[in-house]
């Protein structure tokens, strides 16, 4: 076989057998996506893209059409990483078959491997229910953006009782049958705790450097997304000062009239 087809793209069950740490961003876009996937082994496109891409103050306001168009465009932008849609709130919370209806639609339609939901032992049913279906599971415990009212902000989680809490969250999670768990903005040693003693994947984001893989908003990596930065995040880039930096240029050369230049003008006359 030739050596130039692509690799094949990642499955639910081949990140779970990675040996090293499964590598994960968040994208919305093709463009982006392109970008990331020959260095990801999972690309979610999460609702923090109400956010990020549409300016909203929580995810709350993110809709199963809006996954499914940016779901879409992830999907054709990437090739080797398994992609992940993110439920959005309101659309499975509600019973098991909600959450199968809203999960089919959004497998289908988008072609993504797998979908995440946020909860813990009150999702073990529905999690259960979509797996014993055909639909892979990733759960999202710890600090849960879509009950940021309940929880009074997005803060950490896992201090005292709540610790407790929080691993039978991931226990209840993993025996109902979800391939993997994001661990959100948890004290340390919980995230550990539950690493060690879960037999799924973990994938933390202000959780652990022992949970099995980590995940980070594409944005805040990049440096793209600053109007909140929470503590978890590092910039591995500076790009938003490069498109400042771009736009000034490219403002100056329109407003001097050096831009068009002749290069990328068709029939001008020679001056
Ligand atoms: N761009 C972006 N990155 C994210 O990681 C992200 C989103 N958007 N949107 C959805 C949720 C919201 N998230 C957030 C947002 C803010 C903090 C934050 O500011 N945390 C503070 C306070 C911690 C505390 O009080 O305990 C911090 O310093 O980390 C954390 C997670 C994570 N998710
Ligand atoms: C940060 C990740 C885990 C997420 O749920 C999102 O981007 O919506
Ligand atoms: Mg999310």
């Amino acid at each position: 076989m030739s050596k130039h087809v692509a690799a094949k793209r990642h499955t639910p069950r081949s990140l779970a057998a990675l040996e090293t740490p499964v590598v994960a961003l968040t994208a919305y876009t093709t463009p982006m996506a392109k970008l990331l996937d020959p260095h990801c082994d999972l690309l979610l496109v999460g609702d923090s893209l109400g956010m990020v891409v549409y300016g909203m103050d929580s995810t709350l306001g993110v809709s199963t059409d809006m996954m499914i168009a940016h779901g879409q465009a992830v999907v054709r932008g990437s090739q080797q990483a398994c992609v992940a849609i993110d439920l959005p709130f309101g659309t499975y919370q509600q019973s098991p078959q909600q959450a199968f209806q809203t999960s089919a639609g959004i497998m289908a339609r988008t072609g993504a491997g797998c979908v995440k939901l946020e909860g813990g032992v009150e999702m073990a049913e529905t999690i259960h229910f979509l797996t014993q279906r055909g639909i892979p599971v990733i759960g999202h415990i710890g600090l849960k953006p879509q009950a940021v009212h309940t929880h009074g902000g997005f803060r950490t989680v896992g201090r005292g009782d709540e610790a407790e809490q929080i691993m039978q969250d991931a226990q209840a999670v993993a025996e109902a049958g979800a391939f993997a768990i994001v661990i959100e903005s948890t004290m340390e040693p919980v995230a550990r705790a539950i690493s060690e003693a879960v037999p799924v994947l973990t994938i933390g984001i202000g959780a652990s450097p022992a949970c099995g893989g980590q995940v980070l908003v594409g944005e805040d990596m990049l440096g793209l997304f600053s109007d909140f930065t929470p503590r978890f995040v590092k910039r591995f880039g500076n790009l938003g000062a490069e498109v400042d930096k771009a736009a000034a240029a490219y403002a100056k050369a329109v407003r001097s009239r050096e831009f068009p230049g002749p290069e990328q003008c068709v029939g001008m006359p020679k001056g």
